[in-house]
């Protein structure tokens, strides 16, 4: 008897929309970890786009893009896409954040480094939880801790029925790495421009220094967690100064000698009391913050290195000593590490 051919496996149509940082990152592991499963006929950037029902190569977007049609930064995806096919958001747009839950109307699966799907509004994350499911699936590893196991650690200790009581961390890996060894005798608008050159700030650094990264990213955990907060319960600390806070674009970078003063100061000040700077954000039965703390250096939130992120998680069974997890939390190859995770379980 003749042998009946394999069945072929099925093929994902892919978008991405953001080709910065991460995005170009994807790009990178994509064409390393060739899938035929996936492939890839929309990419976009604020400004221009590329569609190739045929598959683009990862490797020739960025050439493409350049050589592209015009891009209204819109989250509309070619008329083809459909049920089962899949759009990564490695972009911080707010516009194209509000398309999640429209996205998995369609049927789509998304994949999502924006934060602001899930720590946006309270409303649109429970959308996003709702309409999430088995066929239309909801990736968000890259959003907090930059793929660490921080949100599949809150979901694995509630489906095992823990209770979770509080948490506790640090949750930028720009802000940890600007207090990282900071005794205030470097200007800090030096370290905060190393920063944006490593890859490891938002798009605009004032989404870091305000807190505002740092917010979004504990209101995604404790959401998580069972907790249905609105962005407006949590008490931010900013860094800003008002002139920076409200510089134009353009003028940011000229404003970020303002931090140099009111920072390096504070810097100077814990390091002649031999204490540190960390930036941390607290969700415990006081309720939510995050702002600057000054700590002992060997504070358990204090001892982690570079970029890393450390949390601390309090449950029914880590009721005396809390769960803790430390690792880079930012970085443009770890967080595309985790959202081609997320695309192969789409695959699984
Ligand atoms: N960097 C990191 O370590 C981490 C980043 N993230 C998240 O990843 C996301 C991307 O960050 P990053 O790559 O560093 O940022 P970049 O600024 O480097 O890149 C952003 C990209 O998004 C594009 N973009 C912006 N708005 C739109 C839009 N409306 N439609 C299509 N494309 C758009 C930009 O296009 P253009 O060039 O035209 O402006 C650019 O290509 C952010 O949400 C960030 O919070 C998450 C974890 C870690
Ligand atoms: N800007 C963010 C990037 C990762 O989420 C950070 O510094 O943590």
């Amino acid at each position: 008897m003749e042998a009946l051919p394999a069945a072929l496996p099925a093929t994902r149509r892919v978008a991405l929309l953001g080709v910065g940082t991460v995005g170009r990152a994807l790009l990178d592991r994509l064409a390393d970890h060739a899938e035929p499963r996936l492939s890839l006929q929309w990419v976009a950037n604020s400004r221009r786009h590329v569609h190739a029902p045929q598959g683009l190569s990862p490797l020739a977007c960025a050439a493409a893009l350049a050589e592209g049609g015009a891009h209204d930064g819109g989250g509309a995806l070619p008329a083809d896409f459909g049920p089962g096919d899949i759009v990564i958001d490695a972009t911080a747009s707010a516009e194209l954040a509000a398309w999640h839950p429209r996205w998995l109307r369609q049927g789509l699966h998304v994949v999502s480094a924006n934060k602001l799907g899930l720590g946006g509004p309270l409303l649109r994350q429970h959308e996003i939880a709702q309409l999430a499911n088995a066929q239309r699936r909801y990736g968000d590893a890259a959003t907090v801790g930059a793929g660490l196991p921080l949100l599949a650690t809150l979901r694995g200790l509630r489906a095992g029925g823990d209770r979770i009581g509080a948490i506790v961390g640090v949750l930028s890996g720009t802000l940890a790495w600007l207090f990282d060894g900071y005794d205030g005798r470097e200007p800090f608008s030096d370290r905060v421009r190393a920063a944006v050159a490593q890859g490891y700030a938002e798009p605009d650094p004032r989404v870091d220094l305000s807190g505002e990264d740092v917010r979004r990213k504990l209101l995604i955990l404790a959401r998580a967690a069972g907790y249905p907060l609105e962005s407006e319960e949590v008490r931010v600390d900013s860094l800003l100064t008002p002139r920076l806070q409200a510089a134009t674009p353009d003028a940011v970078d000229g404003a970020l000698q303002d931090l140099d003063g009111p920072i390096g100061e504070r810097a100077a000040r814990a390091a002649r009391d031999g204490r540190v700077l960390r930036y941390v954000a607290r969700f415990d039965a006081a309720g939510a913050r995050v702002g600057l703390e000054t700590l002992v250096p060997d504070d358990p939130l204090a001892v982690g290195r570079g970029c890393d992120n450390r949390v601390a998680i309090w449950s029914t069974r880590y009721r005396d000593r809390p769960l803790q997890i430390q690792g880079p939390g930012a970085g443009a190859e770890v967080t595309a590490a985790a959202l081609l995770d997320d695309l192969l379980r789409i695959l699984a």
